[in-house]
């Protein structure tokens, strides 16, 4: 929101300056007027005009503006200061060039700006107002007024306007078509960033993500005290599945199980394949004895659920252990790995954990 504010005072304030120096202009030249009573009529306008133009850009600078389709208001500005041509050319007829000139200076603005309608409608807009002032002074029978000659320009500046059009509409092309590529780019970006920390079998963080995963809570930790806890969940006896029911229900099994240990966790914590048949669960904000629990629960609907289209019994081990302040990641989890050694070792579908002097085993309901 901050880059776009600063993108729209940039933009606005260099159209600005424009415009003061073609007001200026405006009012040298009706002062030079030989029909000196024009003269005091433009300075007023001006002055309303740069009251206008003030009011706009608070509108638009405060933020106001932020909600219609275009927050910078390019078509409201451009016709304001088309407005403020048409009073100049109505003022001072003699100096129609000037005028045809400042109305093709704002045409520009609206090109990398305004849609392909949005710009024609500026362009109408600008015509209309060019053509009512022409019949004004129509009207008002203007000494300077010569049929061939303001013929000529009227058809010079509508050719101008056609051809800013045409530029208009392929910019709003080509700019459809970046949109398009960065929408595109962004969508593939993302996929990429998904991969790069996504397990492809299974759809769970890899082990990338854990270990950064893990640096950001020991960080918190470390800073604000907040406890969390690593598991590593290893399927027991994993290689006789395989070897009876071939690698294809393998994957099938270690599949469900991943959606099984996304399901048992919370948004905040995270559930991740640490290789072959081995998980890790990241348990934020939980003390040991609190993710003990949690475990359980998890280790006991493992139990009583039946995997992959064979309906397999499937049992797994668990090491638990909680972060200690300042220890390293391999520390906590080289701690981990040896308390699911220790769980494969007392018999399997059960949780050892400990922290520090503690140590826990829950053995399972059900022996293997
Ligand atoms: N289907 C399948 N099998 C895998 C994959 N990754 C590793 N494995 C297998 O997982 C098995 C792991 O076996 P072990 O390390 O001996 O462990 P286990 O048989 O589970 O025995 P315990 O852990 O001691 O209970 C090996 O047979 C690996 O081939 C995988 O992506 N798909």
């Amino acid at each position: 929101m901050r880059d776009f504010q600063q993108d729209i005072i940039r933009r606005h304030g260099l159209a600005s300056i424009g415009a003061l120096m073609f007001s200026v202009l405006f009012v040298v030249a009706s002062s030079l007027n030989p029909e000196a009573e024009a003269a005091p009529g433009l300075w007023y306008i001006v002055g309303v005009f740069w009251l206008g133009q003030a009011a706009l850009l608070w509108w638009v600078i405060s933020g106001r503006s932020r909600n219609l389709r275009d927050p910078a208001m390019t078509a409201v500005f451009m016709c304001w200061a088309t407005t403020l041509i048409s009073f100049f050319l109505y003022c001072c007829p003699q100096y129609r060039p000037i005028a045809l000139l400042g109305y093709l200076t704002v045409m520009p603005y609206g090109v990398f700006r305004l849609s392909w309608r949005g710009f024609l409608g500026v362009a109408l807009f600008t015509l209309a107002s060019y053509t009512m002032v022409m019949m004004l002074q129509i009207h008002q029978q203007d000494l300077n007024w010569r049929p061939q000659r303001e013929i000529i320009y009227g058809l010079a500046f509508v050719a101008s306007l056609v051809a800013y059009c045409f530029l208009g509409r392929e910019v709003a092309i080509l700019r459809e078509a970046y949109r398009m590529k960065n929408r595109e780019l962004r969508r593939a970006l993302g996929r990429i960033e998904e991969l790069a920390v996504t397990d492809e079998l299974t759809g769970l963080y890899n082990r990338r993500y854990l270990l950064r995963s893990l640096e950001r809570s020991r960080a918190l930790t470390d800073r604000e005290g907040l406890p969390f806890v690593v598991a590593l969940v290893d399927i027991d006896h994993f290689k006789q599945i395989n070897d009876l029911h071939g690698h294809r229900v393998g994957d099938q099994v270690l599949t469900e199980l991943a959606q099984q240990l996304r399901m048992s966790v919370r948004e905040v914590d995270v559930a991740a394949r640490y290789g072959g048949e081995e998980f890790v669960l990241l348990l934020s904000g939980l003390t040991l004895v609190d993710a003990e629990q949690v475990l359980n629960r998890l280790r006991v609907s493992v139990m009583e659920q039946r995997f992959s289209e064979t309906g397999l019994p499937l049992t797994v081990s668990i090491g638990a252990t909680q972060y200690l302040p300042g220890e390293e990641t391999d520390e906590l989890i080289n701690r981990a790995d040896r308390l699911l050694y220790d769980a494969k070792r007392a018999g399997r579908n059960r949780i050892v954990a400990q922290q520090g002097a503690l140590y826990t085993s829950q053995l399972a309901g059900q022996q293997l």
